[in-house]
């Protein structure tokens, strides 16, 4: 099917209204092949992303983030939905939104010979409007290393340069894919640092990462894709609250490891389990539970191991949204 466009025209793509989302996206689906072997990498997804704000895309291997995004980028046509980015349509009116938009890849790829002020220039020799090479370099805190060949620099140190070339153009709007994979935590640290600096330059950000602590570390919003779709979205806040906590701990005395006995507890949030022969329960209320738990212990005299009491996190929800398999 072609990708249709309900606005080919873009009547006022110079005055957006400052309000208006940076990039929305209404009932995206991308379809790759046809016929038989046709598959839908995306399958109805609704995202507004708001100016100045950073949005983490969350999902398993093969959820369709990488699908999705080259259609935001415009590198792909949507087979069907909307797509807005800065008002436009990013694949038909690519010339426009490609010198406002920048885009951090996995891989950028150099020729390795080249050193990092020669790959700075070389960039800025496709940009218009654009920082200087060594102003790029130095944003990103790589001054010192220009005459360093890209081959002999760290593995942090290339995602730096990786930067320095997305945001040489002053985007209004950063595409960072998993910008700080095989960094140490220092070196990924000292990266959240020049995205929280962008931030406040008012850059809009769309961050897609493995790190789950960097989405709660950075994000504003979050969506959680799951096979084509998405699956929670919604502050950290938002999305965690959605979850239940967890108690777990061993005993052997019958009245905190009955299973029937202990469903009678407040605010559970499910059956109770047993695994391993560690006694499992979610809650959703973990004061309530937990206070219940050890009353009930201490009443029945019982001895409680490896007790552990957690809140649910940004992680719990993302393999609850893995777990499930969705219509
Ligand atoms: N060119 C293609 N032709 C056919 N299927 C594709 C193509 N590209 C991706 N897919 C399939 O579409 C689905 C989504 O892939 P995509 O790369 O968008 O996921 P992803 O969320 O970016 O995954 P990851 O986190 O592993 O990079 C996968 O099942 C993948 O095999």
């Amino acid at each position: 099917m072609p990708s249709r466009d309900p606005h080919p025209t873009d009547p006022h793509p110079t005055d957006p209204h400052p309000t208006d989302p940076v990039i929305s996206v209404t009932g995206l689906r991308r379809q790759y092949r046809a016929g038989v072997q046709a598959f839908e990498a995306v399958r109805g997804v609704d995202l507004h992303v708001r100016r100045g704000e950073l949005f983490a895309l969350l999902g398993t291997n093969g959820a369709g983030k990488t699908s999705l995004l080259e259609v935001v980028e415009g590198l792909a046509p949507a087979t069907a939905g909307e797509v807005r980015v800065l008002g436009l349509n990013p694949y038909r009116r690519r010339a426009d939104v490609r010198p406002r938009i920048g885009i951090m890849l996995q891989e950028a790829g150099f020729p390795a010979d080249l050193t990092t002020l020669e790959t700075a220039r070389m960039w800025h020799g496709t940009l218009g409007e654009a920082r200087s090479a060594q102003e790029s370099i130095a944003v990103v805190g790589l001054a010192g290393r220009e005459d360093v060949p890209v081959a002999s620099l760290s593995g942090g140190e290339r995602r730096r340069l990786d930067l320095a070339l997305a945001v040489m153009g002053r985007p209004e709007v950063l595409f960072l894919d998993e910008p700080t994979t095989g960094l140490d935590p220092q070196s990924r640290r000292a990266a959240w640092d020049l995205v929280r600096g962008l931030l406040a330059d008012g850059v809009t950000i769309v961050l897609t990462t493995h790190y789950l602590e960097e989405a709660a570390e950075l994000a504003d919003r979050i969506a959680i894709l799951h096979e084509g779709r998405v699956a929670r979205t919604g502050t950290l806040a938002e999305i965690v609250a959605s979850e239940p906590a967890s108690i777990r701990y061993r005993t052997s005395t019958a009245a905190l490891a009955d299973l029937d006995l202990l469903s009678g507890l407040p605010a559970l949030a499910g059956w109770p389990r047993s695994t391993g022969g560690a006694v499992e329960l979610e809650s959703v209320d973990l004061q309530v539970t937990l206070s219940a738990v050890l009353v009930r212990a201490q009443d029945a005299g019982a001895e409680l191991t490896d007790l552990d009491a957690s809140p649910a996190s940004l992680e719990r929800a993302f393999l609850a949204v893995a777990a499930e398999t969705l219509p």
